[in-house]
């Protein structure tokens, strides 16, 4: 894999001039509109937004899930426009967690069998004693031998976010990874995803529509017509308190 070192080593993603058009002729729609933007390691940051003004496409190109029609993208000091599809592949499963609303759990698999996955893929012998760790690290070390069918859809989040970590990923992408709870689970989840960049200096980005998941992070980012129209930052003692902060950021923003 080609490796530079052009990211400043305090950014986990860096986007600069980022630019993405989807589709050509009369059908291009540009979703992504000269973005420049860093992530700093440690942080978590919440992506907002109006429907159709960029989040996934953002997501998806800082992820190397989809590749930018201009601009730059560095991962973990890696100019993904430098990388083949397969370098791609590699980096995205060495450094890259994701987590989704769907959960997407092998229903077939154990929780512990899950939270192996990405080890048994990278090939790498599978440490019971790690697996064991994560789901701790989630409160489900008691139901390492249940099915996802067998858990609750916050216990299922919480296996899928074991299983995006046990790689120690640069930086986890979760899309919409409360979309599916209810409000007591999601807090349980939100708070598991503010103590893993609290305790262990993950660095996590999150589209969400939801200000009280965004309350969780240390900044928002809201997007507008693919562009990046404003950000909060929220010290320790806002979050969580200014949901209502966010949603008028939100509502301003839908309204301009
Ligand atoms: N594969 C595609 N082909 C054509 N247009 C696309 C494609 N993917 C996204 N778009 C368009 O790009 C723009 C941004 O879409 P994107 O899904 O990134 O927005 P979003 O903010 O995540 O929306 P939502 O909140 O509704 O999920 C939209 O106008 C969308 O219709």
């Amino acid at each position: 894999m080609t490796t530079t070192t052009q990211a400043p080593a305090a950014e986990a993603v860096q986007l600069w001039s980022a630019r993405k058009v989807h589709g050509a002729g009369d059908q291009a729609v540009t979703a992504l509109d000269d973005v420049s933007i860093g992530f700093p390691r440690g942080t978590f940051t919440a992506i907002m937004g109006p429907s159709g003004s960029g989040k996934s496409t953002l997501l998806q190109c800082a992820a190397g899930l989809d590749t930018a029609t201009a601009g730059k993208v560095v991962v973990a000091g890696v100019d993904l426009g430098e990388l083949d599809e397969n370098d791609r592949t590699t980096l995205r499963r060495d450094k890259i967690g994701f987590v989704f609303q769907a959960f997407n759990l092998v229903a077939s698999l154990t929780a512990a069998q899950n939270v192996e996955l990405p080890v048994r893929f990278a090939g790498k012998r599978v440490s019971p004693a790690e697996v064991k760790a994560a789901l701790g690290e989630v409160g489900l070390a008691e139901r390492a031998h249940h099915r996802p069918g067998e858990l609750s859809g916050g216990q299922q989040q919480r296996v899928a976010l074991a299983r995006a970590l046990i790689t120690r990923p640069e930086v986890l992408f979760a899309d919409e990874p409360t979309g599916a709870l209810d409000t007591t689970t999601s807090r349980e989840v939100l708070l598991m995803l503010r103590g893993i960049v609290d305790r262990h200096a993950q660095t996590v980005i999150m589209v969400t529509h939801d200000p009280v998941a965004a309350s969780y992070a240390d900044r928002v980012v809201f997007l507008k017509d693919g562009r990046i129209a404003d950000q909060i930052a929220l010290s320790p003692h806002q979050r969580h308190a200014h949901p209502s902060l966010i949603a008028s950021h939100m509502a301003k923003l839908e309204a301009s």
